[in-house]
């Protein structure tokens, strides 16, 4: 059976005018896989997750999600995304920053309750986001991306401000998403959990792809961890 693939993109590369320059990456994302982005603070992960989602137009290369190029389709269907901390009006409750979110559209605030059950915020829902810790802003970020009931999900730094019983939650709500079938994009500076959670990594050092391959197959080094302080560390090359 062949694998769908949902996500391609290919040799992107952003040039910003400070003079950094994050690319050429290619990757692809298949339909219930969850690709796990990692490298260290300014190494890309941002602005390749961007690129991805359309924030940033790459000078180089082409993204292609569910059929659709990025740049000429915005907003692409089926894509959503969690770039960077997540913003909510602080004095309406969570049920209702989700319900501001839906617009017109009933199918999407018909999911609200089932969504705020499955990032665990049921019993704060109608509590004024203001006074919502760091975690459970970063689960209602979540609800919100999957509001629009996405094929393709893309997570910056999702587990950032997350207990280590959010973590586990987490790691539970990545396994389900892969289980219905969505591709997911996370970033991570926490190596252990894009080992736990994705299927494929995307190593990136000073904007350029330094190792890629599947999560389960790192060989010789063993952890993700290893292999990150064997390559980005030492500079060593790619393996
Ligand atoms: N808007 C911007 N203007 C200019 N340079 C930028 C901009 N955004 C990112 N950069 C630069 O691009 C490089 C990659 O940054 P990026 O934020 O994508 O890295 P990151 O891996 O997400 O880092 P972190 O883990 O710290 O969030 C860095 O050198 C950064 O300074």
């Amino acid at each position: 059976m062949s694998v769908e693939t949902l996500v391609v993109a290919d040799g992107v590369r952003r040039d910003y005018p400070s003079g950094s320059t994050v690319g050429p990456v290619s990757l692809q994302m298949s339909r219930g896989r969850c690709l796990g982005l990692v490298g260290s603070n300014g190494a890309g992960k941002t602005t390749l997750m961007k690129m991805v989602v359309g924030l940033e137009r790459p000078d180089v290369g082409t993204v292609v999600v569910c059929g659709r190029d990025v740049q000429a389709e915005r907003p692409v269907p089926g894509l959503s995304g969690m770039i960077e901390e997540p913003r909510f009006h602080p004095r309406l409750s969570g049920r209702e920053n989700l319900f501001v979110m839906c617009g017109g559209d009933r199918a999407r605030r018909e999911r609200i309750p089932e969504l705020l059950d499955q990032v665990d915020l049921a019993g704060a829902a109608e509590r004024p986001v203001g006074g919502y810790s760091q975690g459970m802003r970063q689960r209602l970020g979540i609800a919100r991306v999957l509001l629009a009931a996405p094929d393709v999900v893309v997570l910056d730094e999702p587990t950032n401000g997350l207990d280590p019983e959010g973590i586990r939650w987490f790691r539970r709500l990545v396994a389900s998403l892969k289980a219905d079938g969505r591709a997911v994009l996370l970033s991570s500076h926490m190596l252990h959990e894009v080992q736990a959670s994705s299927d494929d990594y995307v190593m990136l050092n000073r904007g350029v792809v330094v190792a890629e391959g599947e999560t389960g197959s790192i060989t010789g080094v063993g952890s993700l961890e290893e292999l990150y302080f064997a390559t980005v560390e030492t500079g060593a090359a790619a393996p």
